[in-house]
């Protein structure tokens, strides 16, 4: 079989995206969506991105993590999808797509794409972390010496000890000013620390808020990968009128035979 494909990234976080308004890529086999993101032996990524036809939104976006398992929402991938749906002429500066936890409405200004996040109902505080769902699950948790952090051990040992084999992603947080978070992440279905995770810095974002670590309601979040910013309204429980905001960009295309 042979697959045409684009690689697009957002702050570093990569995805392979496949056009299948045809509905022919074959989304159950789980081995070659693996195959595919594996960095030495396919076109390496850390997920992949299927655009389909949808009765009511621009599009429809089915995500799969790198483990070639399907996904939960990933917002740096529904940007680089938004990305890719204006780069095929499908939208021009708005969008609307369905995700596996709803509709989300996006806007593209040159290289920036702002996604609309679902809301957040409920924030959980653990020992010394925060659990919320914005899309995809996340742990929360400050951490002194970010830069000397060994992010795989420690997120493994959370995400399998903590979360057990449904799992969680785990984020690791330092402030660097008022409205300001570095943040490294290791994501489940990766398996691996990312060089940026969009739930994840929504969620930072957020727990930073409820923990009163911040008055801010625009937060900046510095990653491995580069900048993202959230903004938020807090709404009578939890959240609402999310948005994550960064570069979204054109990498390569080619195709692949198997
Ligand atoms: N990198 C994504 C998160 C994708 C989902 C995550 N790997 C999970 O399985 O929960 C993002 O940008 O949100």
């Amino acid at each position: 079989m042979e697959l045409q494909f684009h690689k697009y990234q957002g702050t570093g976080n990569d995805f392979i995206i496949v056009d299948n308004r045809l509905d022919i890529f074959p989304k159950n086999n789980t081995n070659l969506i693996e195959q595919l993101c594996d960095r030495r032996f396919g076109i390496g990524a850390d997920g992949l991105l299927l655009l389909e036809n949808d009765k009511s939104a621009d599009f429809k976006m089915v995500y799969f993590n790198a483990d070639g398992k399907i996904g939960s929402m990933c917002g740096n991938g529904g940007r680089c999808l938004v990305a890719f749906a204006k780069d095929l002429g499908i939208v021009q500066k708005e969008a609307s797509f369905e995700a596996s936890d709803g509709n989300h409405r996006a806007s593209v200004s040159g290289k920036q794409v702002a996604l609309k996040m679902s809301d957040v109902g409920r924030i959980s505080k653990k020992r010394n972390a925060y659990f919320l769902d914005t899309g995809s699950p996340h742990h929360v948790q400050l951490s002194k010496d970010l830069n000397s952090m060994d992010v795989v051990k420690e997120g493994r040992r959370i995400r399998y000890g903590i979360y057990g084999e449904k799992g969680s992603n785990v984020n690791f947080v330092e402030q660097l000013a008022p409205d300001s978070f570095w943040v490294r992440t290791y994501e489940r279905g990766v398996e691996d620390e990312t060089y940026s995770c969009g739930t994840g810095v929504t969620a930072v974002a957020l727990a930073m808020h409820f923990s009163s670590k911040t008055e801010a309601d625009r937060i900046h979040i510095k990653t491995k990968g580069g900048d993202l910013w959230v903004t938020f309204k807090a709404a009578k429980k939890g959240y609402e009128d999310v948005v994550l905001e960064g570069p979204a960009t054109f990498v390569f295309k080619g195709t692949i035979r198997w």
